[in-house]
Protein backbone atom coordinates (compact mmCIF):
# COMPACT_ATOMS: atom_id res chain seq x y z
CA UNK A 1 0.00 0.00 0.00
CA UNK A 2 2.86 1.90 0.62
CA UNK A 3 4.90 3.42 -2.43
CA UNK A 4 8.14 4.43 -0.64
CA UNK A 5 11.65 3.79 -3.01
CA UNK A 6 13.63 2.03 -0.89
CA UNK A 7 16.48 4.39 -0.44
CA UNK A 8 20.05 2.88 0.39
CA UNK A 9 21.13 5.60 3.20
CA UNK A 10 22.53 4.27 6.21
CA UNK A 11 19.28 3.38 8.84
CA UNK A 12 19.37 6.01 11.44
CA UNK A 13 17.95 5.53 15.25
CA UNK A 14 14.70 4.80 16.30
CA UNK A 15 12.38 6.05 19.32
CA UNK A 16 9.75 4.11 18.57
CA UNK A 17 7.32 4.47 21.78
CA UNK A 18 7.30 1.22 24.43
CA UNK A 19 3.78 0.65 25.36
CA UNK A 20 2.64 -1.15 28.45
CA UNK A 21 -0.75 -3.26 27.80
CA UNK A 22 -1.16 -4.13 31.28
CA UNK A 23 -2.36 -0.79 31.51
CA UNK A 24 -6.35 -2.04 30.30
CA UNK A 25 -6.32 -3.84 33.79
CA UNK A 26 -4.60 -0.93 35.77
CA UNK A 27 -7.33 0.12 38.60
CA UNK A 28 -5.99 4.18 38.48
CA UNK A 29 -8.78 5.70 36.33
CA UNK A 30 -6.57 7.59 34.10
CA UNK A 31 -4.62 4.34 33.14
CA UNK A 32 -6.47 3.53 30.19
CA UNK A 33 -6.92 6.76 28.79
CA UNK A 34 -3.31 7.23 28.82
CA UNK A 35 -2.64 3.65 26.97
CA UNK A 36 -5.41 4.84 24.50
CA UNK A 37 -3.47 8.15 23.73
CA UNK A 38 0.17 6.73 23.35
CA UNK A 39 -1.22 3.85 21.32
CA UNK A 40 -2.99 6.32 18.76
CA UNK A 41 -0.40 8.72 18.71
CA UNK A 42 2.03 5.68 17.61
CA UNK A 43 -0.66 4.11 15.20
CA UNK A 44 -0.56 7.89 13.61
CA UNK A 45 2.91 8.00 13.60
CA UNK A 46 4.40 4.48 12.15
CA UNK A 47 1.67 2.22 12.88
CA UNK A 48 4.96 0.29 14.66
CA UNK A 49 5.51 0.48 18.79
CA UNK A 50 7.42 -2.42 21.24
CA UNK A 51 4.79 -3.95 23.51
CA UNK A 52 5.16 -4.88 27.03
CA UNK A 53 3.64 -5.79 30.09
CA UNK A 54 2.09 -8.62 28.03
CA UNK A 55 2.55 -11.66 30.59
CA UNK A 56 4.11 -14.21 27.82
CA UNK A 57 6.33 -15.99 30.19
CA UNK A 58 10.37 -16.08 29.33
CA UNK A 59 10.38 -19.60 29.66
CA UNK A 60 7.90 -20.19 26.28
CA UNK A 61 9.18 -17.47 24.53
CA UNK A 62 13.14 -19.13 25.38
CA UNK A 63 11.06 -22.53 24.35
CA UNK A 64 10.47 -20.78 20.96
CA UNK A 65 13.61 -19.81 19.95
CA UNK A 66 15.31 -23.61 20.79
CA UNK A 67 12.72 -25.19 18.79
CA UNK A 68 13.00 -22.76 15.91
CA UNK A 69 16.75 -23.27 15.97
CA UNK A 70 16.87 -26.66 16.15
CA UNK A 71 14.02 -27.13 12.96
CA UNK A 72 16.68 -24.67 11.07
CA UNK A 73 19.44 -26.95 12.00
CA UNK A 74 17.96 -30.12 10.29
CA UNK A 75 19.24 -31.42 7.43
CA UNK A 76 18.07 -29.66 4.04
CA UNK A 77 16.55 -33.31 3.22
CA UNK A 78 14.62 -33.11 6.04
CA UNK A 79 12.88 -29.73 5.78
CA UNK A 80 11.74 -30.34 1.90
CA UNK A 81 9.86 -33.19 3.48
CA UNK A 82 7.79 -30.34 5.35
CA UNK A 83 7.94 -28.03 2.15
CA UNK A 84 4.65 -25.75 2.30
CA UNK A 85 4.44 -26.44 -1.47
CA UNK A 86 2.45 -30.19 -0.53
CA UNK A 87 0.26 -28.30 1.94
CA UNK A 88 -2.84 -26.60 0.58
CA UNK A 89 -3.30 -24.03 3.56
CA UNK A 90 0.73 -22.66 3.39
CA UNK A 91 1.95 -24.77 6.21
CA UNK A 92 5.35 -25.73 6.38
CA UNK A 93 8.51 -24.76 5.25
CA UNK A 94 10.28 -22.32 3.29
CA UNK A 95 13.55 -22.62 1.70
CA UNK A 96 15.94 -19.87 1.68
CA UNK A 97 15.33 -17.38 -1.66
CA UNK A 98 11.78 -18.83 -1.28
CA UNK A 99 10.15 -15.33 -1.39
CA UNK A 100 10.50 -12.09 -2.98
CA UNK A 101 9.10 -9.41 -0.85
CA UNK A 102 10.38 -6.49 -2.64
CA UNK A 103 9.40 -6.83 -6.31
CA UNK A 104 12.48 -6.25 -8.30
CA UNK A 105 14.48 -7.22 -5.56
CA UNK A 106 16.46 -10.27 -5.17
CA UNK A 107 14.79 -13.27 -3.13
CA UNK A 108 14.78 -13.10 0.45
CA UNK A 109 18.08 -14.21 2.09
CA UNK A 110 15.88 -15.80 4.73
CA UNK A 111 13.93 -19.24 5.29
CA UNK A 112 11.00 -20.08 6.97
CA UNK A 113 8.15 -22.37 8.52
CA UNK A 114 4.34 -21.62 8.74
CA UNK A 115 2.04 -22.31 11.74
CA UNK A 116 -1.37 -22.12 12.05
CA UNK A 117 -4.31 -23.15 13.90
CA UNK A 118 -4.44 -27.26 13.63
CA UNK A 119 -7.66 -28.26 11.61
CA UNK A 120 -8.46 -31.55 10.64
CA UNK A 121 -9.90 -33.07 6.93
CA UNK A 122 -13.15 -33.21 8.59
CA UNK A 123 -13.00 -29.94 9.86
CA UNK A 124 -15.91 -27.67 8.14
CA UNK A 125 -13.37 -25.20 7.64
CA UNK A 126 -10.93 -27.30 5.65
CA UNK A 127 -13.87 -29.23 3.84
CA UNK A 128 -15.07 -25.75 2.40
CA UNK A 129 -11.74 -25.09 1.30
CA UNK A 130 -11.53 -21.94 3.14
CA UNK A 131 -8.26 -19.63 2.69
CA UNK A 132 -5.45 -21.19 4.91
CA UNK A 133 -7.53 -23.43 6.50
CA UNK A 134 -5.54 -27.12 7.53
CA UNK A 135 -3.91 -29.57 8.99
CA UNK A 136 -0.01 -28.02 9.76
CA UNK A 137 3.10 -30.26 8.81
CA UNK A 138 5.30 -31.09 11.69
CA UNK A 139 8.98 -32.11 11.89
CA UNK A 140 8.65 -36.35 13.63
CA UNK A 141 12.44 -35.60 14.70
CA UNK A 142 11.54 -32.95 17.15
CA UNK A 143 8.85 -33.76 19.13
CA UNK A 144 8.87 -31.11 21.69
CA UNK A 145 8.26 -28.67 18.30
CA UNK A 146 4.17 -29.38 17.86
CA UNK A 147 3.62 -28.52 21.93
CA UNK A 148 5.71 -25.47 22.27
CA UNK A 149 4.62 -23.88 18.78
CA UNK A 150 0.40 -24.38 19.53
CA UNK A 151 0.95 -23.13 23.36
CA UNK A 152 2.75 -20.32 21.66
CA UNK A 153 0.08 -19.63 19.21
CA UNK A 154 -2.65 -19.69 21.43
CA UNK A 155 -0.70 -16.80 23.43
CA UNK A 156 -0.32 -14.97 20.72
CA UNK A 157 -4.18 -15.41 20.08
CA UNK A 158 -4.94 -13.76 23.38
CA UNK A 159 -2.66 -11.06 23.10
CA UNK A 160 -3.03 -10.19 19.94
CA UNK A 161 -7.00 -9.73 20.93
CA UNK A 162 -5.67 -8.11 23.93
CA UNK A 163 -4.22 -5.50 21.54
CA UNK A 164 -7.25 -5.14 19.28
CA UNK A 165 -9.15 -4.18 22.82
CA UNK A 166 -6.12 -1.16 23.20
CA UNK A 167 -7.06 -0.21 19.45
CA UNK A 168 -10.35 0.30 20.14
CA UNK A 169 -10.03 2.53 23.28
CA UNK A 170 -7.57 4.07 20.42
CA UNK A 171 -10.35 4.54 18.43
CA UNK A 172 -12.43 6.15 20.27
CA UNK A 173 -14.42 2.71 19.87
CA UNK A 174 -16.30 0.93 22.90
CA UNK A 175 -13.20 -1.94 24.37
CA UNK A 176 -15.58 -4.79 22.64
CA UNK A 177 -15.87 -2.99 19.24
CA UNK A 178 -13.78 -5.67 17.78
CA UNK A 179 -15.13 -8.93 19.40
CA UNK A 180 -16.36 -10.49 16.71
CA UNK A 181 -13.46 -10.23 14.37
CA UNK A 182 -11.54 -11.70 17.10
CA UNK A 183 -14.08 -15.39 17.33
CA UNK A 184 -12.17 -18.08 15.23
CA UNK A 185 -9.42 -15.65 13.84
CA UNK A 186 -7.06 -16.81 11.13
CA UNK A 187 -3.27 -16.34 12.07
CA UNK A 188 -0.03 -17.60 11.07
CA UNK A 189 2.90 -17.90 13.23
CA UNK A 190 6.06 -17.82 11.46
CA UNK A 191 9.52 -18.98 12.34
CA UNK A 192 12.65 -17.23 10.54
CA UNK A 193 15.65 -17.58 10.21
CA UNK A 194 18.34 -15.22 8.47
CA UNK A 195 22.21 -16.11 7.61
CA UNK A 196 24.14 -13.48 8.01
CA UNK A 197 24.24 -10.34 5.23
CA UNK A 198 27.46 -11.79 3.07
CA UNK A 199 30.53 -10.02 2.41
CA UNK A 200 29.45 -9.50 -1.81
CA UNK A 201 25.76 -9.55 -1.53
CA UNK A 202 24.22 -9.04 -4.99
CA UNK A 203 23.11 -5.22 -5.16
CA UNK A 204 19.83 -4.75 -3.31
CA UNK A 205 19.77 -8.00 -1.92
CA UNK A 206 18.32 -8.26 1.87
CA UNK A 207 16.89 -10.78 4.41
CA UNK A 208 13.61 -9.37 3.78
CA UNK A 209 12.59 -6.99 1.27
CA UNK A 210 10.72 -3.96 1.70
CA UNK A 211 7.17 -4.49 2.44
CA UNK A 212 4.04 -3.52 4.51
CA UNK A 213 2.39 -6.76 6.42
CA UNK A 214 -0.97 -7.15 4.75
CA UNK A 215 -3.20 -8.77 7.68
CA UNK A 216 -4.23 -6.88 10.69
CA UNK A 217 -1.62 -6.58 13.03
CA UNK A 218 1.88 -8.54 13.59
CA UNK A 219 3.30 -9.82 17.15
CA UNK A 220 6.87 -10.06 15.97
CA UNK A 221 9.21 -11.45 18.55
CA UNK A 222 12.85 -10.75 17.99
CA UNK A 223 16.15 -12.07 19.32
CA UNK A 224 19.17 -10.05 19.86
CA UNK A 225 20.44 -9.54 16.65
CA UNK A 226 19.68 -6.14 15.10
CA UNK A 227 18.32 -6.48 11.42
CA UNK A 228 14.98 -4.92 11.54
CA UNK A 229 14.51 -1.67 9.26
CA UNK A 230 11.33 0.46 9.15
CA UNK A 231 10.48 3.19 6.44
CA UNK A 232 10.46 6.74 8.35
CA UNK A 233 8.01 8.49 5.44
CA UNK A 234 8.35 11.88 6.82
CA UNK A 235 12.41 12.54 6.37
CA UNK A 236 12.32 9.46 4.10
CA UNK A 237 14.75 7.44 5.41
CA UNK A 238 15.21 3.96 6.96
CA UNK A 239 15.13 3.54 11.03
CA UNK A 240 16.95 0.66 12.87
CA UNK A 241 14.00 -1.07 14.89
CA UNK A 242 16.87 -2.74 17.46
CA UNK A 243 15.54 -5.31 19.46
CA UNK A 244 14.47 -4.17 23.32
CA UNK A 245 14.46 -6.87 25.89
CA UNK A 246 11.30 -8.43 26.99
CA UNK A 247 9.41 -6.94 24.17
CA UNK A 248 7.70 -7.34 21.42
CA UNK A 249 7.60 -5.24 18.43
CA UNK A 250 3.60 -4.81 17.17
CA UNK A 251 2.91 -3.22 13.69
CA UNK A 252 -0.45 -2.68 12.14
CA UNK A 253 -0.96 -4.28 8.50
CA UNK A 254 -2.89 -2.95 5.86
CA UNK A 255 -6.19 -4.23 6.69
CA UNK A 256 -6.29 -1.84 9.63
CA UNK A 257 -4.94 0.87 7.63
CA UNK A 258 -8.42 0.10 5.46
CA UNK A 259 -10.00 0.13 8.09
CA UNK A 260 -9.32 3.33 9.49
CA UNK A 261 -8.88 4.72 6.27
CA UNK A 262 -5.20 5.34 6.70
CA UNK A 263 -5.19 7.10 9.54
CA UNK A 264 -3.63 3.87 11.35
CA UNK A 265 -0.99 3.09 9.41
CA UNK A 266 0.30 0.43 7.96
CA UNK A 267 4.40 1.22 7.26
CA UNK A 268 7.04 0.14 4.92
CA UNK A 269 9.48 -1.98 6.62
CA UNK A 270 12.51 -4.66 5.80
CA UNK A 271 15.38 -6.79 7.47
CA UNK A 272 19.19 -6.38 6.45
CA UNK A 273 20.91 -8.77 8.75
CA UNK A 274 24.22 -6.97 9.15
CA UNK A 275 24.95 -8.37 12.57
CA UNK A 276 27.55 -11.06 11.11
CA UNK A 277 25.26 -13.32 13.50
CA UNK A 278 23.08 -15.81 12.27
CA UNK A 279 19.27 -14.14 13.15
CA UNK A 280 16.18 -15.71 14.16
CA UNK A 281 12.73 -13.92 14.27
CA UNK A 282 9.01 -15.19 14.93
CA UNK A 283 6.21 -13.12 13.24
CA UNK A 284 2.96 -13.73 14.28
CA UNK A 285 0.03 -12.14 11.68
CA UNK A 286 -3.13 -11.61 13.36
CA UNK A 287 -5.79 -10.92 10.59
CA UNK A 288 -9.44 -11.80 12.59
CA UNK A 289 -12.39 -13.80 11.30
CA UNK A 290 -12.43 -14.59 7.98
CA UNK A 291 -16.21 -13.72 7.53
CA UNK A 292 -15.73 -10.07 9.48
CA UNK A 293 -16.22 -6.87 6.78
CA UNK A 294 -13.95 -4.74 6.27
CA UNK A 295 -15.39 -1.49 6.00
CA UNK A 296 -13.90 2.36 6.77
CA UNK A 297 -14.90 3.54 10.60
CA UNK A 298 -17.33 5.72 10.63
CA UNK A 299 -15.31 7.81 13.21
CA UNK A 300 -12.38 7.69 10.90
CA UNK A 301 -14.16 9.94 8.24
CA UNK A 302 -14.09 13.65 8.72
CA UNK A 303 -16.79 15.61 6.79
CA UNK A 304 -16.68 15.44 3.30
CA UNK A 305 -13.76 12.47 3.34
CA UNK A 306 -15.10 9.76 1.11
CA UNK A 307 -13.67 6.06 1.94
CA UNK A 308 -10.73 5.46 0.14
CA UNK A 309 -11.18 1.40 -0.30
CA UNK A 310 -14.16 -0.54 -0.50
CA UNK A 311 -15.44 -2.47 1.73
CA UNK A 312 -14.43 -6.02 1.90
CA UNK A 313 -14.29 -9.49 4.61
CA UNK A 314 -10.98 -9.91 5.64
CA UNK A 315 -10.77 -13.80 3.39
CA UNK A 316 -11.32 -11.32 0.06
CA UNK A 317 -8.94 -9.17 1.76
CA UNK A 318 -5.93 -11.48 2.55
CA UNK A 319 -6.81 -13.63 -0.76
CA UNK A 320 -6.40 -10.43 -2.78
CA UNK A 321 -3.11 -9.45 -1.43
CA UNK A 322 -1.08 -13.15 -1.63
CA UNK A 323 -2.21 -12.94 -4.97
CA UNK A 324 -0.33 -9.87 -5.07
CA UNK A 325 2.79 -11.20 -3.84
CA UNK A 326 2.66 -13.86 -5.41
CA UNK A 327 2.08 -13.30 -8.47
O1 LIG B 1 12.27 -10.61 10.91
C1 LIG B 1 11.80 -9.51 11.13
O2 LIG B 1 12.29 -8.75 11.99
C2 LIG B 1 10.61 -8.99 10.36
C3 LIG B 1 9.88 -10.02 9.54
C4 LIG B 1 8.74 -9.44 8.75
O3 LIG B 1 8.63 -8.26 8.55
C5 LIG B 1 7.66 -10.34 8.22
O4 LIG B 1 7.82 -11.57 8.29
O5 LIG B 1 6.65 -9.81 7.73
FE1 LIG C 1 6.63 -7.78 7.84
Amino acid sequence: MTSAKASEAAPGPTALPIIDVSLLDAPAPDSRARLARQLDRACQDSGFFYVTGHGIPTELIDAVFRQSRALFALPEHSKRQLDKARSAANRGYEPLRGQTLEPGAPPDLKEGFYIGEELDEGDPRVRAGRFNQGPNQWPQALPDFAPVMMRYFDAMNRLSARIMTALALALGLPTDHFRAFCEQPLSTLRLLHYPPQPAHASPGEKGCGAHTDFGGITVLLLDEHPGLQIWDHRHRRWLQADPVPGTFVVNLGDMIARWTNDRYRSTLHRVVNLSGAERYSVPFFYSGNPDHEVRCLPNCLTAGEQPRYPATTVERHLIEMYRKTYA
